[in-house]
């Protein structure tokens, strides 16, 4: 009897353990653990591209970037039945309630505004100077300056202006710049975080490439296919056979007979197609004119919804980042929310934005910004054009006037133009209609973390003959990165 008792609390005592030791396993289990969490392994959104170096710039002034050999008509048959002038006009994102037609022009109310509208006298002088205070980064924000009435600028948009173009009557509001909430990271940092977000482009591209290249001798089938591959990454027929030329010559000159050699040969090649004699620096520093300082003015051009106003604010924030003061200009008036838009990039960066009320002239707010950046005696003035391409005669005259009325006061240095690299072939045949209607000197290819066919690059720099300067590799305000044909090509080749 004894014993039974004996095994029953041996049992009892074992079984009391056991739920001792698995409730506190359990309890430690749960406890929050404020130990250093595991560095979690951070995939790279993409394949490989890396910038071996910033974002460079040059000063503005007289000398303008060698425009490059205009490549002749009969190599383009890439581009037949492609879009016309004028075909690729999208609605803006967020104003489908509103169209240019739809801004009604008021008629001159009084004499003086009749007077402003008049082309021979300059609005300016008919204005009071907008306020000079200096906006830099560091000074804290102040109230913004009352907004001026409309006047005369007032929907310029809905009726082309005719020869000779008159010179705004601007309305703009100078927004003082609060201080930068934003910590800009320094250039290396920024690289760092561009590594490789060309997966999309590389994989279908350099792995079915160099599949081909590197499996020996190649019959006319598989240059068939090496051809076809090409023009599948948006390559266009011209730079197509031009490339698959000098691979047939290099592959066979060398005797290539593995994988690596074709990838040698292939890489060679295709940064060859790429390069240029051209600056691929971004022409957004100060110069000299008549003994004063004089800011570099950037307009920053292209179709709706390709990028411009966030290439506008990324490429502030390099320039400030690097020390240098910027003013904005907000003249995309078409699209209701692109003013706030940029206004918000401007905070965060720490650059002054001048803009106009919705539907007002663009040009007078490119001047206006112009006016004040060199007022302040800024370093750079990068306006955000509006991108609205409805006609070739409607584009020439919003852009072409923008142009014109900014020389007014300072030369423009470098206009950038903004394409979409997700849209191919319309990319290059908005490329060609923006280089019909003004000299473009620079460009911006954005999107390319989100596209298959970033062989768009050699074809628009190819046919422009103005060099690809820089990339946009995703929506964050530090996904911009310099133009590498090696880089780029080692991307794509994976
Ligand atoms: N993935 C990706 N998205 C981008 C890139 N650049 C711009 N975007 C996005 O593209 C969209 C359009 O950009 P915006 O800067 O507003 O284009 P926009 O040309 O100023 O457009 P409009 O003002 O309508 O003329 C936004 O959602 C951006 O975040 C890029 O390099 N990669």
């Amino acid at each position: 009897m004894s014993s039974t008792w004996f095994w029953i609390v041996i049992a009892a005592v074992v079984v009391l353990v056991a739920v001792l030791v698995s409730g506190l396993l359990i309890a430690r289990r749960r406890r929050i653990s404020i130990a250093e969490p595991r560095e979690v392994e951070q995939k790279p959104k993409g394949g490989g591209y890396a910038a071996s170096g910033g974002i460079t710039f040059a000063p503005g002034g007289e000398a303008r970037p060698d425009p490059g050999e205009a490549h002749p008509v009969v190599d383009r048959p890439e581009v037949d039945g492609q879009p016309g002038v004028g075909d690729d006009a999208a609605v803006p994102r967020d104003s489908g309630q509103r169209s240019v037609r739809d801004v009604a022009l008021p008629e001159p109310e009084s004499a003086e505004e009749a007077e402003a509208e008049t082309p021979a006298k300059p609005a300016t002088s008919a204005k009071p100077a907008a306020p000079a205070k200096p906006a830099t980064p560091a000074e804290p924000a102040t109230p913004a300056a009352p907004a001026a009435p409309d006047s005369a600028s007032t929907p310029a948009t809905s009726a082309p202006p005719a020869e000779p173009v008159a010179e705004p009557a601007p309305e703009p509001v100078a927004e003082p710049a609060p201080e930068p909430v934003d910590e800009i990271d320094p250039a290396i940092g920024r690289l760092e975080r561009l590594r490789g977000r060309l997966s999309k482009s590389r994989s279908m591209f350099g792995q079915s490439l160099l599949g081909l290249l590197g499996g020996g001798d190649l019959d006319e089938d598989s240059w068939q296919d090496v051809e076809d591959t090409l023009l599948l990454a948006d390559l266009g027929a011209a730079t197509t056979t031009q490339i698959v030329e000098r691979l047939r010559d290099e592959l066979g000159r060398r005797a290539v007979r593995s994988s690596d050699e074709a990838r040698e040969v292939l890489r060679e090649v295709l940064t060859a197609a790429l390069s240029t004699d051209s600056e691929r620096s971004v022409r957004a520093l100060p110069h000299e004119a008549d003994g004063r300082k004089q800011p570099a003015v950037v307009l920053v051009a292209g179709v709706n919804g390709t990028g411009k106003t966030t290439t506008t604010g990324k490429l502030a924030r390099v320039l400030v980042a690097q020390g240098a003061t910027v003013v904005l200009g907000a003249a995309d008036t078409f699209r209701a929310a692109a003013a706030d838009q940029l206004q918000t990039w401007g905070e965060r960066a720490g650059a002054s934005v001048v803009r106009g009320k919705e539907g007002a002239d663009p040009a007078a707010v490119a001047f206006d910004a112009v006016k004040q950046g060199i007022t302040e005696s800024v370093d750079a003035v990068l306006v955000d054009t509006a991108g609205r391409l409805h006609t070739k005669t409607g584009l020439m005259d919003e852009l072409g006037k923008v142009k014109r009325v900014v020389e007014k006061q300072a030369k423009v240095d470098e206009v950038l133009l903004v394409l979409d690299a997700t849209t191919g072939q319309n990319g290059l045949a908005q490329a060609r209609v923006f280089a019909e209607v003004i000299d473009v000197t620079g460009i911006v290819l954005t999107k390319l973390d989100g596209t298959a066919k970033g062989g768009i690059v050699f074809q628009v720099q190819r046919e422009l003959g103005v060099p690809v300067k820089l990339v946009g590799l995703g929506e964050g305000p530090d996904d911009l990165a310099p133009f590498e044909p090696g880089a780029f090509v080692d991307a794509l080749l994976g």
